[in-house]
């Protein structure tokens, strides 16, 4: 079984994304900007924007932190949006999900500058990653990509299973995993799939993407398989000094010995989609999208 190493391989791809920074700067061009919006004070959404910004300053970004209170109005949101789609030293913006239930997301999201949309989660940009036209691609598809891909994973032809129909996660990597690129034959599989134990061990990829703490079991899963962790929810744990720790979608004892590949949480997909935002926003600064 090879453990997928999620964080060394982000901090591969920082050290690109840093070196090509360094070239810009030298030619003189234009520092990428980052802008995120935080509303209110959810733990993981603190942590998550924490590190984006901090990801910026390592890679030699300028970042903006805009932040609210969870009381914020849809309409003052709406006019932050407005006014970051505007700014013309913005190259590229996100909204932290999830928002207070009173806010609309697909409001705000659609709210947004689809060339300033670092996230991918216009509709615009969908519609455009689902024919295969350059498109910013939502982060964590993106980066789960990117590791089968560095670890020369054989996907073409293969059974890939996705447990989970987000528009975040399942829908759009369902999708990627599909192109002709990769190739495989992509099932997502959801609250009402029957017979899901037997489909997920049918999975020669399998990616678990339903935010349920350890789901997948043992018996769910094929000898042999690539097994894809997305689930980052934080339990409480009485042996941390936090109260709290995080487990993934996956029962890893179980699991990992009967995988090829294995994603670990932490330091398996959360690192990939930090540094897939990263470089979805060297992308908006270069108008290699949308010119
Ligand atoms: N606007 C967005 N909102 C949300 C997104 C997103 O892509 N854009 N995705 C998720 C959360 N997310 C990014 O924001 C995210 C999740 C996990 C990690 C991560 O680094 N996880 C670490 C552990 C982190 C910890 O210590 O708690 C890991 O798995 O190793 C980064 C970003 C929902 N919202």
């Amino acid at each position: 079984m090879i453990l997928i190493d999620g964080k060394k391989v982000a901090a591969e791809m920082k050290e690109e994304i840093a070196a090509k920074v360094k070239e810009l700067k030298e030619r003189g061009e234009k520092t990428p900007h980052l802008a995120a919006v935080l509303v209110g004070h959810d733990g993981g959404s603190e942590t998550y924007v924490a590190y984006k910004i901090k990801d910026c300053e390592a890679v030699g970004y300028k970042s903006s932190l805009i932040r609210y209170e969870d009381d914020v109005t849809e309409e003052e949101l709406l006019a932050k949006v407005q006014e970051l789609n505007e700014d013309d030293d913005i190259d590229g913006f996100i909204v932290q999900l999830p928002l207070p239930a009173h806010i609309s997301e697909q409001k705000v999201i659609e709210a947004i500058d689809p060339k300033k949309d670092v996230d991918g989660f216009h509709p615009e940009n969908v519609g455009r990653m689902v024919i295969g036209l350059p498109s910013f691609v939502s982060a964590t598809p993106f980066g789960i990509v990117e590791l089968l891909k560095r670890y020369n994973i054989e996907t073409s032809g293969k059974n890939c299973v996705i447990v989970g129909r987000s528009n975040i996660v399942g829908r759009p990597l369902s999708v990627l995993m599909s192109q002709k690129a990769i190739n495989a034959t992509v099932t997502v599989a959801h609250s009402r799939t029957k017979n899901l134990e037997e489909l997920c061990k049918s999975a020669d990829i399998l990616v678990a993407a339903i935010g349920v703490p350890e789901f997948v079991k043992g018996n769910m899963v094929k000898e042999g398989a690539v097994v894809i962790d997305v689930g980052t929810t934080r339990v409480k744990s009485d042996q941390t000094k936090s109260g709290w720790k995080l487990k993934g979608d996956v029962l890893f004892d179980e699991v990992a010995p009967k995988c090829s590949f294995i994603t670990p949480v932490p330091g398996g997909v959360g690192p990939m989609t930090r540094v897939s935002l990263l470089h979805n926003t060297l992308l908006a600064a270069s108008g290699e999208i949308y010119g």
